[in-house]
This record gives structure tokens, sequence and C-alpha cells, in this order.
């Protein structure tokens, strides 16, 4: 199985042409061919398929074999991918997602794209759509309880899940917290988690614990979720600059949307080897 290598801010994933359905998305080979020492090392594996109703239609697996909704960091090295393959001329793509359709207009610099802007769609925090089971209609800076420990967050979805907690400095270990709150009953189809330090009203700083994938180097649904959450809070102004550990996004909040641009890089070119597909 041919594939491609690339990161957004260092969200890497293995990116497949799979319009022709050959892979079938098994969950304990996608798990094997990310992991890092056994595998190819990956964050998940993003592939691109025919879309009767758009460009292209993008499905995205977590490092664990599982499909989440949408993936901002992957959307924009899956358009890159399209492009540098031929497979478009187009630098406006739009794409089907499990979140809805997604818009993408691809940055080029001296021929080549550097990154993209995505449309990341419509915002909500209502906990019915992540889903989140919470006694009220929103939790926005709302305590819940795991595992006896009290938290508190703003649950919103950007067609993902997302719970995200501002902190007056980034913990040292998000995994004990994370990993709880990930599988925790309080999030029935899980969560990714979101640990945020507040720079100035138009800077944030944060890190991400990943729904199926642990702690990942950025997150571009997480840093929407958590640019919409801190307006919600009147913590920012509408545009925003997010940095993780990985690198920065730039978010703007404008007339309903979510509009994200970063980087996208294309790191090798490989093939998975035939013996790799025992299960
Ligand atoms: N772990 C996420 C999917 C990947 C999202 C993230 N890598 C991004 O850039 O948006 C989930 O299961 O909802």
């Amino acid at each position: 199985m041919k594939f491609t290598k690339m990161e957004g801010i260092g969200n890497d994933y293995i990116y497949i042409d799979n319009r022709d359905h050959f892979f079938d998305y098994d969950p304990a080979f996608i798990t094997k061919i990310s992991d890092r020492h056994m595998g190819i090392g990956a964050d998940g594996l993003i592939a691109l398929e025919n879309s009767d109703k758009y460009d292209f239609k993008m499905r995205m697996f977590n490092a664990d074999g599982s499909e989440g909704q949408m993936c901002g960091n992957g959307i924009r090295c899956l358009a890159k991918f399209a492009y540098d393959n031929k497979l478009t001329d187009k630098t406006h793509l739009e794409f089907e997602t499990k979140a809805g359709k997604r818009i993408v207009d691809l940055i080029l610099e001296d021929g080549q794209v550097t990154g993209a802007t995505v449309d990341m769609g419509v915002p909500s925090s209502k906990v019915k759509d992540l889903p989140m089971v919470y006694d009220a209609e929103e939790c926005i800076n709302g305590e819940f309880v795991v595992g006896g420990k009290r938290y508190r967050g703003t649950a919103i979805s950007v067609g993902n899940p997302h719970i995200v907690m501002f902190t007056k400095h980034l913990p040292e270990d998000i995994e004990t917290d994370g990993f709880k709150i990930e599988h925790s009953g309080v999030f029935p189809e899980k969560v990714n988690v979101e640990f945020v330090e507040v720079i100035d009203r138009n800077h944030l700083k944060m890190r991400v614990w990943e729904r199926g994938s642990g702690e990942t180097l950025a997150c571009g649904t997480g840093a929407c979720a958590t640019v919409y959450a801190a307006i919600l809070e009147n913590k920012i102004d509408t545009t925003c600059d997010v940095e993780l550990l990985g690198g920065h996004l730039s978010i703007t909040y404008r007339d309903g949307h979510l509009f994200m641009t970063g980087q996208a890089r294309t790191t090798f070119i490989g093939e998975v080897m035939e013996e790799n597909y025992v299960r």
C-alpha cells in the first residue's frame, strides 16, 4: 500500500488515495501502521475518496483505529495531497466529511502549497451535539465530575466533540486527566480534551489530549473549539493566534463560522510491505 506522510504543525498522519476503495479501514491495521516503533508512526490515517456532492471526501482515523468526524490539520494536508498529486488543479476545494461540508483554500508560495485556510463550519455549544451527559443545555465554564474529581470546562462541537478547560498555567501532566475525561461516561462518544492558557485577547496557548490518539503536537478542531469557547466566555476577541506544541494556527470567528489558517507539509512517500497485511 503506497502512502504519503504529511504533517500540519506536527499533527502527522498517513495519507492514502482510496478512491478505488482498495483499503477497508481495518482498525487493527490502522493501529499497527500508526505505531511509532512497529509501524510507520503517525497520529492516525487519512484517506481521500470520491464524493458525488463535492470535489472529494475525507475519511479520518485516529491512531486507535476509531473514526473521527473531522480533522482540521488533516484536511489542509489532504487538500495539498490532492493538488500535489494532480488530482485537481483547483486551489478552492470542497470536501465531504462526517462533520458535513468543509471548504479549503490552498496557500501557494512560489508555486508550492505551503498551507491552507479552512472554513471549519458553525460551532455548537449544545451538549447534545457532542454528546455530553450534563444537566443543562450548555456547559459553559460548567462543572462536571470524573472519577470523583471536579473539573470545570466548556463543551463545544465543531463536528467532533471537545471539552475546553482554561487554566492559569498549562499543567505538566495532561495524560492523567486527559485519559480519564476522554474515557469517562460523561462523554458517551468519548471526547478531545483541551488545556488552555489565555496569554491575551489575541493569543492562546494550549495542549491537547486527542480522542483516540493521546496527546498530539496540535489539533485543528481543538484549536477552533477553544477559540469559540474563549469567545463565549469573553476571554478573547474574534481573531486569535493559537500556540500549540507543534506550531501556530490563526483562527477567526466571522459570520457564525470559524476560519483556520495553518501550514501543511509532505515529509515522505513510502510503501507498506505485503507481510504487514497479516492481521
Ligand atoms: N481525535 C479527533 C480527530 C482528529 C482531530 C485533530 N487531529 C484535528 O486536527 O482536528 C477526534 O477523534 O475527534
